[in-house]
């Protein structure tokens, strides 16, 4: 599904009146009816219902969804901002008009004063002061109006955003001038700015209404942001050709683990295996033949020179994928070995955990990493590499440029794991849950991704649908453990069973 701007929505908004020859207020129609649904599917009409407008067609939406309330029995008192009587959009005036003759209707039009109403948690706030016309972060009056419901504690409902939220990116912006809603119900599609940690305490539980906006334009319009869902996948997956052989499903070269910590080098194995790959060589120090060969089996293990940590990465075969990192630790003579490693190799690799961890200490290694890699940093490491970042709309704007600059895709793992392309594509994964914030996790998602890349998923593409097959083992294996005893050996077990559930059986 794309995410997409505030441009390109209001894009989507004229084309869809032009395509089916209506006006803006039948699409205000549209959408304060839908609105409307979901306050009458939620409360009973004798719930107290307090509505604040602003003066755009946000506040539109609001005036005409305490309309169709009305006619519900639902009783409301509204509160339409109207300062200095400066100026109301068409279709908020035309709103505000057919407002005047409702039954249970409390209608206050705020032009100088403001006597805010009581407000408590038993009542329910909807929020259409401001939507996508936001042009600079609330201050003064609005500003106080906003910290006055936030602190009210009633359930704040938002029309289409919170106000005070913009679509995209909020840097800047004072966090007390944004509505904490409760519930965002979103028009058609949900916004980038939803996607980001720090702006959960803003749009609460979303729910996506249907305006059913033209689809010539849905498709038509760009953008650089899709959310991947369950249908992406599956409609990318293939199926095994039954006289498939294991060099056929490619073969992965995984450098991973060092004294105490081999689970990451067995997790990511496992993850590589489950996810299909042909045949996995781990690179390890010695001390890791024994682990390796009991936890997993079906693994081959190359032994490094050294007793417990990595420090010759020689490749001795030609390898579909070769992936570095989980639990290699960052001694110098690890560094060392990356160092090597990167400035001889020239074909795209996997960097994960440690490996980004050892150029973090050595930046200046950032430039040998091969065109066409793909890095896997959660947060801290990404940190580690690119400076710190107070906020994940920093960061993902700051992946945008470092993906470009190095030409390598990064892999923004969280709650909305973010795959950011050289080419400025971004892919935000909807797959997942809590339960996956657990030592390891992070380890297996590096094998699944070689794994992919080895069956010969072109990598860019491949490296998305492997973060949503991940997610997914998770979602999976909550389903008998749940989100605290989830482990990491639980995703690794299930990445088959994601993958099974996916893919389409041959006819
Ligand atoms: N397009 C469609 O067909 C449909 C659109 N729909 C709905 O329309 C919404 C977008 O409506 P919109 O464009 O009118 O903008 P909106 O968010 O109401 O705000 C604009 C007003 O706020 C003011 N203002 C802005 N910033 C301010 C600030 N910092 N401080 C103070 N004032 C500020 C601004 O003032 P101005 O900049 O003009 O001086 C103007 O008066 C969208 O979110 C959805 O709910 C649906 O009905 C479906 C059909
Ligand atoms: N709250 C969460 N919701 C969804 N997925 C999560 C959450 N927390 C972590 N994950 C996923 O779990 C993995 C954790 O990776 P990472 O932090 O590298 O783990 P480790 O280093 O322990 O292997 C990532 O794929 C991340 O997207
Ligand atoms: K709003």
């Amino acid at each position: 599904m794309k995410i997409f701007t505030t441009d390109g929505i209001r894009r989507i908004d004229e084309a869809t009146i032009e395509a089916e020859n209506i006006s803006s207020l039948d699409l205000m129609e549209r959408a304060a009816s839908a609105v409307a649904y979901e306050v009458i599917s939620r409360w009973r009409p004798s719930k107290r219902l307090v509505i604040f407008a602003g003066p755009g067609n946000n506040g539109g939406d609001a005036l005409a969804a305490a309309r169709m309330l009305s006619e519900q029995g639902y009783r409301s008192e509204v509160y339409l901002f109207n300062i200095k009587s400066s100026h109301l959009s068409p279709c908020c005036s035309t709103n505000k008009d057919r407002l005047q003759d409702c039954p249970n209707v409390e209608f206050n039009e705020v032009v100088d004063t403001f006597n805010p109403p009581e407000l408590g948690p038993d009542d329910v706030v909807l929020d259409g002061l401001f939507g996508s016309g936001l042009r600079s972060p609330l201050k003064g009056g609005y500003s106080a109006l906003v910290q006055y419901i936030n602190d009210s504690g009633a359930y704040t409902v938002s029309i289409d955003v919170p106000s005070g939220l913009f679509g995209e990116w909020n840097m800047g912006t004072d966090h007390r001038n944004i509505i904490k809603a409760k519930l965002t119900l979103a028009f058609q599609f949900k916004r980038l700015s939803f996607f980001f940690a720090e702006n959960a305490q803003f749009v609460g539980e979303v729910k996506v209404l249907d305006l059913d906006m033209d689809e010539r334009a849905i498709a038509q319009v760009p953008t650089d942001f899709y959310l991947i869902e369950r249908d992406d996948v599956k409609a990318a997956l293939r199926p095994h050709n039954p006289f498939i052989n294991k060099y056929d499903n490619g073969t992965v070269f995984l450098v991973a683990g060092s004294y105490g910590m081999m689970g990451a080098a067995v997790l990511a194995a496992r993850g590589a295996t489950r996810a299909g790959a042909g045949l996995v060589t781990v690179h390890a120090p010695r001390c890791g033949f024994v682990p390796l060969s009991t936890a997993v089996p079906e693994v081959l293990f190359e032994a490094d020179r050294n007793e417990i940590f990595t420090t010759n990465i020689d490749l001795y075969h030609k390898y579909s994928v070769v992936a570095l990192g989980p639990g290699m630790g960052t001694s110098d003579e690890t560094v060392d070995a990356v160092d090597t490693f990167l400035k001889s190799y020239r074909q795209p690799c996997i960097l994960d955990a440690d490996a980004l961890n050892c150029i973090a200490k050595r930046p200046i290694l950032l430039r040998s990493i091969p065109k066409g890699s793909i890095l896997t940093p959660h947060e801290a490491e990404f940190d580690r590499l690119f400076d710190l970042h107070r906020t994940d709309e920093e960061r993902l704007k700051k992946a945008i440029d470092v993906s470009k600059l190095y030409e390598v895709t990064i892999v923004l793992k969280g709650h909305y794991t973010m795959t950011v392309r050289p080419d400025g594509k971004v892919y935000i994964n909807s797959s997942g849950n809590a339960g996956m914030a657990t030592a390891g996790s992070g380890d297996c998602l590096t094998g699944v991704i070689a794994a992919f890349i080895a069956q010969g998923y072109a990598p860019d593409w491949g490296v998305v649908l492997a973060v949503y097959v991940h997610g997914l083992a998770g979602d999976i294996a909550v389903e008998e453990q749940g989100t605290h005893g989830l482990i990491a050996p639980d995703i690794a077990n299930s990445v088959g069973r994601a993958i099974h559930s996916l893919v389409k059986r041959p006819e």
